[in-house]
């Protein structure tokens, strides 16, 4: 069959989740947090504000994610739900699929199952965040239990080896039910039954719920901890409380995006400072001592370059 009317490859989650390695992932999606940030005169990255549209009567959200890198040839759009009363039929919350493009002829190459891609892409971009800003790593703090919070212990213990991991979750079913999942590969986690006991003293916290009013207090928590905020309840910015936000060194991955998703911020008189590429290119510096946030907003890039990766992990492979 000629490739004008080769119909597209279509790989589901399971075959996904074999051709993703944390070795592989972090350092391209690395070099595209950076590029984001490059000012160039022609944009290396292509990624218009995503749509975010309310489900009507359903406390659900439908994402649109179109776009493109031009360091790595590659155009792809994510179609993304998030339906957080999901977890009460004991399903998942977000569910996602990318269309992955010929660059040369805009025909469809592949359709991936993306819930293993925003997964494993959100918890790389969090590694390369904990990476630049981590001051120790002696506890990991995870605050939740579901997808994000097992494949941000996955991404950062790959980078990291910590001495403690303690999770903590507002159901603590969910937390003991990841810690025991954990055991089995023969992981130590802690469950801890309170969110304060969970953040006291550790060096990097992740929070990844839904929850809607702050789960993470300034009061809790050491001088010089970086946290990656990744969830977004009723909006993206209500897992921290403001005396911690108003604390910290902020950044992002992408600031026009952050201006419509975190503009909720300017109430408590909150400024996001720039961009995680800025600090990895070292235009931007934060003191040690500060606490810093990754505000980790998710953006099309990273599922364009992470699909690309999987195309070409599957080529080679078949
Ligand atoms: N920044 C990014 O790129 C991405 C962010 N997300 C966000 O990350 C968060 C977690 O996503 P997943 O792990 O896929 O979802 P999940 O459904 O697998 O896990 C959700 C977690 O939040 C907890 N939770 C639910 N309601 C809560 C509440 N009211 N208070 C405290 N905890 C609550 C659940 O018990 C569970 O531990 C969500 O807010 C999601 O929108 C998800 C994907 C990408
Ligand atoms: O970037 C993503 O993908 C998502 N971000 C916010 C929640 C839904 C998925």
């Amino acid at each position: 069959m000629s490739s004008s009317t080769a119909s597209p490859l279509y790989l589901t989650d399971e075959d996904v989740k074999k051709l993703l390695q944390w070795d592989t992932l972090i350092p391209v999606i690395e070099r595209a947090l950076k590029t984001v940030s490059q000012t160039v005169e022609t944009p290396l990255v292509v990624q218009p504000p995503r749509t975010i549209m309310p489900v009507p009567d359903k406390n659900g959200v439908l994402l649109t994610m179109p776009g493109f890198s031009k360091n790595d040839d590659a155009l792809a759009c994510k179609l993304v739900t998030s339906f957080p009363d999901n977890a009460q039929k004991g399903m998942a919350s977000i569910f996602g699929t990318v269309l992955l493009f010929d660059t040369n002829t805009g025909k469809v190459q592949a359709i991936m199952e993306a819930n293993e891609i925003t997964a494993w892409r959100t918890a790389a971009a969090s590694a390369v965040a904990t990476k630049y800003l981590h001051k120790g790593s002696d506890i990991l703090a995870i605050l939740g239990s579901g997808v994000q919070a097992r494949s941000h212990i996955n991404a950062l213990t790959h980078l990291l080896k910590f001495k403690e991991i303690r999770v903590w979750n507002h159901n603590q079913q969910g937390a003991e039910k990841l810690a025991a999942e954990f055991h089995e590969l023969g992981k130590c986690i802690s469950v801890c039954y309170s969110a304060d006991d969970a953040v006291k003293n550790a060096d990097v916290i992740v929070t990844a719920t839904y929850a809607s009013s702050p789960i993470l207090k300034r009061k809790w928590i050491k001088n010089g901890v970086h946290i990656n905020a990744v969830g977004a309840g009723i909006n993206h910015h209500s897992e921290l409380d403001k005396e911690l936000y108003q604390a910290a060194s902020i950044y992002t991955d992408t600031m026009p995006a952050a201006q419509i998703e975190l503009k909720g911020l300017a109430d408590i008189e909150v400024s996001v400072l720039g961009e995680i590429g800025e600090i990895i290119q070292g235009t931007k510096h934060v003191p040690r001592e500060n606490i810093t946030v990754f505000h980790s907003l998710g953006m099309a890039v990273e599922d364009v370059v992470t699909a690309k990766l999987i195309y070409e992990q599957y080529k080679m492979k078949n």
